[in-house]
């Protein structure tokens, strides 16, 4: 998918300022933004308001995983803030997934429902830890095959899973693939990383990056050298 729009900016800060300020700086015709857990337990839905206003589509990334009344409650507590996209963890399991669909049945903008696979800062090492004895490619496609079975409009998993999902799901399940780093840039704690050309080529539909342009030093630039090189590839 060659989309210029098809950037999520991260925006993982202390301060809502600094938020506030990397906002701006960006154009909402150019990119997303995902409030995550830490601005989200420190500033609530007044700051998700706050960037809708300045006209961003928001994916609202609070991993829901829970019994599958408190999910069902809380995707429609994040659906009536009009949020573009949320998150649920997969291994919530059938009924868990399915109480987050029937939340936003009826919605006439329902968000987009995806749900995490394996986190990105995992590897099949760390599954064997937890008693799974299969490689992260194996249980990011189990896991992914539960959230289209189950009403889901895609996955997170790495863009390094992306060319066997898009063999096994239908064409229109979105995959959403953090753990993106341009050449050469660290890797910090993301364990299966794939460059931001490579994610495209191989299928994601959305990639979401955090870190390497949050703390360029000038963040708008970084987005448009990431862009231009999708669109060169
Ligand atoms: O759901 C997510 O967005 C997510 C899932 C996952 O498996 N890995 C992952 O890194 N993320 C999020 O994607 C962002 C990645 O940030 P950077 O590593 O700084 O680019 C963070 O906000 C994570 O919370």
């Amino acid at each position: 998918m060659k989309d210029s729009n098809c950037i999520i900016v991260a925006l993982d800060f202390e301060e809502r300022q600094q938020a506030l300020d990397l906002v701006r700086e960006l154009d909402p015709s150019q990119c997303r933004v995902k409030v995550g857990k830490e601005l989200f337990t420190r500033f609530g839905p007044d700051l998700v308001r706050e960037i809708q206003a300045l006209g961003f589509e928001i994916f609202l990334d609070l991993k829901f995983h829970d019994i599958p009344n408190t999910v069902n409650k809380a995707v429609r507590a994040a659906a009536e803030l009009g949020v573009w996209m949320l998150t649920l963890h997969a291994s919530g399991g059938a009924a868990m997934l399915q109480a987050a669909r029937d939340a936003v049945q009826g919605m006439d903008h329902p968000p987009l429902l995806v749900a995490v696979t394996v986190l990105t800062s995992l590897e099949s090492s760390d599954l064997a830890v937890q008693g799974i004895e299969r490689s992260v490619e194996e249980q990011v496609q189990r896991l992914a095959s539960l959230a289209q079975g189950n009403g889901m409009d895609g996955v997170v998993c790495s863009a390094a899973e992306a060319v066997s999902l898009r063999k096994l799901l239908s064409e229109n399940f979105l995959l959403v693939t953090p753990g993106i780093r341009p050449t050469g840039a660290n890797a910090d704690d993301q364990k299966r990383i794939v460059t931001p050309a490579d994610a495209v080529q191989s299928g994601s539909n959305y990639l979401v990056i955090g870190r390497p342009i949050t703390r360029a030093r000038d963040p708008h630039l970084k987005l448009s050298e990431i862009q231009a090189e999708i669109l060169a590839n």
